[in-house]
């Protein structure tokens, strides 16, 4: 199990470099007064040099939290599973900003300033515009360039902006492409029902929705179940809200390939074609493994659920260090339905590379598990579920 107590590893430079810079940007961002200040800077301090505390008494979830960091409360935060730390940080950021409090900051998004930022970028229009100039695109060809964009979007998560630099780095290379396998599986199953498990907002929920507009009217998928977090959460984690704004993003752009893909979806969420869900399954701090019958029951019968980002990979096949020639399969065998993982690799975790792949990467000399410029498309099949 990763933990996050080794000074220089990856986890370690979350907790003491990127959640200080975080702090200061949600600080900055909105004018949050002395109380709400003065706790998220007790965070700060708790997360980076203290001990574990209990949750407090007025959390609504207290007693799952409880349950979930048995055995961990009063232990140095490094201890704590690397994942299950970060998930922690974020409920108490929440906390401490007041988002749960009746008052003035309840209900009000940390995150948002920045995330509207992102959404309104004079990029966002370029990279709209593009969608123009696919349309003329047969639908294979298209779809190709779909999937690439959906899969690159998660690049641009606001929370590995914090420590890559403005720009971000480029975009490199595909470690696993099984992106054959993931077209040829929705034909096999056209018209069924695909699940998308996003993950960030804004530049990468823009060309999620884009692949899904795709799939509805392609009639690859009849219907589409679109998983966001139920509240705000590693920075940039898309909310329902976050649809809504780019699904308005879209239907005002100026790109009429876009505008259309908006009234599109619209229309789609209207007739309950695309539906948005949620559960609080996707803010605990557990793996897919464990997560909640009902929701085992919505992902069973899908004919594909796709799962986005690093976050979601980390939770899907464990966020620990096995070889990473390891078989994807292997680690995906708990998930109820066929699953495709499209991810830019932003932590040490990774399986399902083939000896070379991995012989050329570690030969490279570069931090290429973590620093964003690999990506991968993993898929496994369960067939006898669709
Ligand atoms: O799920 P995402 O948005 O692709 O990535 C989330 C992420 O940036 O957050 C963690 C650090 O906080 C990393 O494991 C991971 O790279």
């Amino acid at each position: 199990m990763i933990r996050s107590d080794v000074p220089g590893s990856f986890a370690w430079g979350v907790f003491h470099e990127r959640h200080p810079k975080l702090v200061r940007q949600v600080l900055d961002a909105l004018p949050y007064g002395p109380a709400e200040r003065a706790a998220v800077e007790r965070l700060l301090a708790e997360s980076t040099g203290g001990v574990l505390e209990p949750p407090a008494d007025d959390l609504h979830d207290r007693a799952e939290w409880l349950a979930w960091g048995d055995g961990l409360w009063g232990l140095p935060w490094g201890e704590a599973p690397f994942l299950w730390a970060e998930s922690w940080f974020y409920r108490r950021l929440l906390d401490a900003t007041g988002y749960f409090r009746p008052g003035a900051w309840q209900g009000i998004d940390p995150f948002a300033p920045m995330k509207n930022a992102e959404l309104a970028g004079a990029v966002v229009d370029e990279e709209l515009a593009a969608l123009d100039g696919l349309a003329a695109l047969p639908d294979a060809q298209r779809a190709r360039a779909l999937l690439t964009s959906a899969l690159w979007g998660n690049r641009a998560d606001l929370s590995f902006g914090l420590t890559a630099g403005a720009d971000g780095p480029a975009a490199t290379d595909l470690v696993a492409d099984d992106s054959a396998q993931f077209w040829a599986e929705l034909e096999r199953t056209r018209g069924g029902r695909v699940c998308v498990v996003a993950d960030n907002a804004g530049r990468e929920l823009l060309p999620d929705l884009v692949l899904i507009d795709h799939l509805l009217r392609t009639g690859l998928a009849a219907r589409v179940d679109l998983y966001v977090k139920p509240q705000p959460y590693f920075v940039s984690d898309a909310t329902a809200a976050d649809v809504l704004a780019a699904l308005d993003r879209l239907r005002a752009a100026p790109s009429a390939a876009a505008a259309e893909v908006g009234r599109r979806l619209w229309r789609a969420m209207t007739d309950e074609v695309l539906t948005v869900r949620t559960h609080s399954f996707f803010c605990a701090p557990l793996p897919f493994p464990d997560m909640p019958d009902d929701l085992r029951a919505e992902f069973t019968g899908a004919a594909m659920t796709v799962l986005k980002g690093d976050l979601n990979y980390r939770r899907l096949v464990g966020d620990v260090l096995r070889p990473p020639t390891t078989a994807f399969g292997e680690t995906v065998a708990h998930f109820p339905s066929s699953v495709a993982a499209l991810r830019t690799l932003k932590s040490e975790v990774v399986v399902g590379l083939d000896a070379a792949t991995l012989a050329r990467l570690d030969g490279s000399g570069t931090t290429w598990r973590t620093d964003g410029r690999q990506a991968l498309v993993q898929v496994e099949l369960r067939r006898e579920n669709s």
